[in-house]
């Protein structure tokens, strides 16, 4: 399986309505420029998703970092947002990535380890979903989250700025503190959320509603792609600064996650390891003549 002479097999899946596009690069020989990955993903002239994600072997990696993994995972999700750019990690990713691995025979066993840009993570089975351990989560600005519990301002759409928290999963989080007054369904996010001080690689920007004890609704505008209908690192830093804002980082807590396109599971665990479980969907298969990609 993988690529015959001339076309390139994808798989579309995903978890929560946060699509990708898988291609099997099983012999680690597939090109996957910038401009490839952004065709992919584009819903009009592409197949369609938030992101790309290229299936190959951990000892293919380009990244010395990520090879290095190889021990510990087969298999590297090489993660590449709608924009073409790569990410360090994406929660939903994981779980669609850890169905299809399955599903075509290259992992047999309920809970294995998968490679990706922000280290080795365990995966494993659970219920229809799987479920993934991101962390360790850390607040990017310690010292300036833990004088007030804010360390951004940011900007969406007009009006003043709200305040916010920076939570690294591997990629980085803004989690915005919205003020009770302001209903999440009003909050503009047409337009990329200004952030200060500015992160230097961007970030993804979280919008939460606590809802109940352990219970918060959240919209996600994604670095390299915009809004999208679910986020999961985003579903864990969100639960995270949920609980730091209440004062309670409780080991074992866990949080009931409403994101536009379902409900995710997050769970705090010890030394700042956090698990996000929720489900992962395989929706359909395709070729594309590779002559028609981008070089
Ligand atoms: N949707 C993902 C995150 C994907 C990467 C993100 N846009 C970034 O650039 O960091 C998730 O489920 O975590």
């Amino acid at each position: 399986m993988g690529r015959m002479a001339d076309v390139l097999a994808f798989t579309k899946g995903h978890g929560t309505e946060n699509d990708f596009v898988l291609v099997p690069d099983l012999d680690g020989t597939l090109g996957l420029s910038p401009a490839r990955a952004a065709f992919l993903a584009d819903r009009r002239a592409g197949i369609g998703g938030d992101g790309v994600i290229r299936v190959v072997p951990t000892a293919h990696a380009d990244e010395d970092d990520v090879r290095a993994q190889a021990e510990q995972a087969r298999w590297f999700m090489d993660y590449r947002n709608a924009d073409g750019s790569a990410a360090e990690m994406c929660g939903n990713g994981t779980r669609v990535f850890a169905a299809y691995l399955r599903r075509e025979g290259l992992e047999s066993a309920d809970e294995f380890v998968i490679a990706t840009r922000a280290g080795a993570k365990r995966v494993r089975a659970d219920g229809d979903g799987w479920a993934v351990e991101l962390g360790p989560w850390r607040l990017t600005d310690p010292a300036a989250s833990e004088r007030d519990g804010v360390d951004a301002l940011v900007h969406l759409g007009e009006g003043d700025p709200y305040s916010a928290v920076s939570v690294d999963l591997g990629n980085p989080h803004t989690v915005v503190a919205l003020p009770e007054e302001v209903d999440l369904e009003s909050v503009d996010l047409s337009r990329p959320p200004v952030v200060r001080p500015e992160p230097p690689h961007g970030t993804n920007v979280e919008v939460v509603r606590p809802i109940g004890p352990g219970h918060i609704a959240m919209r996600v505008h994604e670095r390299g792609v915009g809004e999208t209908r679910s986020c999961g690192t985003g579903a864990c830093a969100a639960a995270v600064a949920t609980s730091f804002w209440a004062g309670s980082l409780d080991t074992g807590s866990t949080w009931t996650v409403d994101v536009a396109g379902g409900r995710l599971t997050v769970r705090l665990l010890a030394d700042h390891g956090v698990e996000l479980a929720g489900p992962a969907v395989l929706v359909a298969d395709g070729t594309l003549p590779l002559a028609t990609l981008p070089a």
